[in-house]
């Protein structure tokens, strides 16, 4: 929990989008932890809202523009990997973009030289050491049992995946499956921010022709639930262990 809170709806801040996501509280707040300036969303942007790309990935650049220097990035995924159990927290180490494989990227348009180079590397988008870092620190934490490392695949929804395609997105090597993440991972990356990313495995992806499972938000939120606070205090203990001086996200 941040202290000295300042908070901002949404709804009051100028062009900024919309949350629309039942779950989603859509504020921005300020404050500190044990004395570190951070900048938390309660809420975030997705393709399947209808927003054009850009305006999903704004808050990063804003952020940029605040003096944010490091980006962490928190989703609800559904687990391909068949070791993966609900409640699982996968540490990502890389990412599959798959509305980029049809150009939608958020990078897309004239390049703005401001933030940075138009070809931005992507192989070093999430940061070695601050994944390493999550990792000891979820060991320290006692969560050795439900702590995973993957690859994330990005698909734009808002309908959950067929059989088929979680069958393909897994022999992609895909770990867990999701709508969200990749497009600020994209930006806050294009402008030099350093990112660590966790997701929380809510439900394991049907396979299975003659399972009865059926993805579903309830079942989504509801796990989110049950482990919000060992996320969360995951979180706040990557925060004060980042050695820089300046500014996070969460
Ligand atoms: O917004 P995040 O945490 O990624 O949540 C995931 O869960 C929602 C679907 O239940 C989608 O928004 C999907 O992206
Ligand atoms: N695309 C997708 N997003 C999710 N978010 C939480 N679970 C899932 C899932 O199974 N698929």
């Amino acid at each position: 929990m941040l202290k000295d809170q300042v908070v901002f709806n949404y709804k009051d801040i100028p062009n900024f989008p919309q949350s629309t996501v039942h779950g989603h509280a859509g504020r921005l707040v300020f404050g500190t932890l044990k004395g570190r300036p951070c900048v938390c969303m309660q809420g975030r942007f997705h393709l399947y809202e209808g927003y054009p790309i850009q305006k999903i990935t704004l808050p990063m650049r804003i952020f940029k523009m605040l003096g944010v220097e490091t980006v962490i990035l928190t989703n609800a995924a559904g687990g391909l990997n068949q070791d993966f159990k609900v409640g699982d927290i996968m540490v990502i180490k890389d990412h599959i973009n798959m509305p980029g494989f049809a150009g939608n990227n958020p990078l897309v348009g004239p390049n703005d030289e401001r933030f940075g180079v138009r070809f931005p590397c992507m192989s070093d988008a999430y940061d070695r050491e601050l994944q390493q870092l999550a990792v000891d620190i979820g060991q320290e934490l006692g969560y050795g049992d439900f702590l995973k490392e993957g690859v994330y695949c990005v698909l734009g929804g808002p309908s959950f995946e067929t059989i088929a395609e979680c069958r393909i997105l897994h022999k992609l090597g895909a770990d867990a499956v999701g709508m969200s993440t990749v497009h600020e991972v994209i930006v806050a990356r294009h402008c030099g921010m350093r990112v660590v990313a966790l997701s929380l495995i809510t439900n394991l992806v049907v396979m299975d022709y003659d399972s009865q499972e059926k993805a579903n938000h309830e079942d989504v939120l509801q796990a989110s639930k049950l482990r919000a606070g060992q996320l969360e205090r995951l979180v706040s203990t990557v925060v004060t262990r980042i050695d820089h001086p300046n500014s996070n996200l969460i």
